[in-house]
């Protein structure tokens, strides 16, 4: 088929011709999350996430949901991606259980005030209902899946992104950690694939230092998303904006 949809979130295309940049927010509390949301906002990402298994009041619905509204006016158009890692996917501990998980993302799709919820391909069955709930409030869903621990093979990493595809999601994305430069390899090899097999935009990354290069060049081979450092980091290997920003502009410049 070939990942021919492009998503249009507020101003920007994601899986059009340019890459985007990602910044995460990590703050723990409300004053922290916005504090760093206005400081990485005046480096024009093109998305900025929160992170919110970061944020200590993710018990509190009422307080999670009137942050990201207070976050959506400091970030004005930039749109908003809401994250609630796993502890086993590389997330912060949270008192949440699953089922509590797929509430809040529900009900942050429903308030409207982010643009696109993640959701891990992991949840199975929660996904549906949790796609439905981001149609109701015209968000986007991103379904991934995350290696801290290594990387499967080309095999699973695309059949992984083909059942993102199945369960609705506008976004798969995959990242993994390699131990080698073959893993890294393996990862823009399976991107590569997915984008010629799947219709969706698809973000894939490898982490720690040996995959820094698919944060500067996984686009050529069809990762729509970078993740780069704005004030903190939230996984290993992401490197700073600006930096990211530069090479991205020399590798479009001569790659047309
Ligand atoms: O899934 C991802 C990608 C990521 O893990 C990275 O490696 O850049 C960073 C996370 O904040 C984000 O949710």
């Amino acid at each position: 088929m070939g990942s021919s949809t492009m998503v249009k979130v507020r101003n920007i295309l994601i899986g059009g011709e340019k890459p985007c940049i990602c910044v995460p927010v990590i703050g723990v509390d409300r004053e922290q999350v916005l504090r760093e949301a206005e400081e990485v906002c005046r480096k024009k990402p093109d998305l900025i996430e929160w992170r919110a298994d970061f944020f200590q009041a993710i018990h509190d619905q009422n307080s999670v949901l009137a942050t990201a509204k207070e976050l959506r006016n400091v970030t004005e158009d930039i749109p908003i991606l809401f994250t609630v890692r796993s502890e086993r996917e590389g997330g912060q501990p949270i008192p949440l259980d699953g089922q509590e998980v797929q509430q809040l993302i529900e009900a942050i799709c429903k308030s409207r005030v982010v643009d696109l919820v993640d959701y891990e391909l992991a949840y199975g069955e929660r996904i549906a209902p949790v796609r439905r709930a981001a149609d109701e409030g015209g968000v986007r869903l991103v379904v991934s899946r995350h290696y801290f621990d290594g990387t499967p093979s080309k095999e699973t990493l695309v059949a992984e992104m083909r059942q993102a595809e199945q369960c609705g999601a506008d976004i798969a994305k995959v990242a993994v950690m390699p131990k080698s430069p073959q893993d890294v390899l393996t990862l823009l090899q399976a991107t590569e694939e997915a984008r010629r097999e799947l219709s969706i935009p698809l973000i894939t990354m490898a982490m720690g230092g040996l995959g820094a290069i698919t944060r500067l060049a996984g686009w050529l081979f069809g990762s729509a998303v970078t993740f780069a450092v704005g004030k903190q980091s939230s996984a290993p290997g992401q490197i700073p904006i600006d930096e990211v920003r530069t090479v991205l502009s020399i590798l479009q410049m001569y790659s047309q």
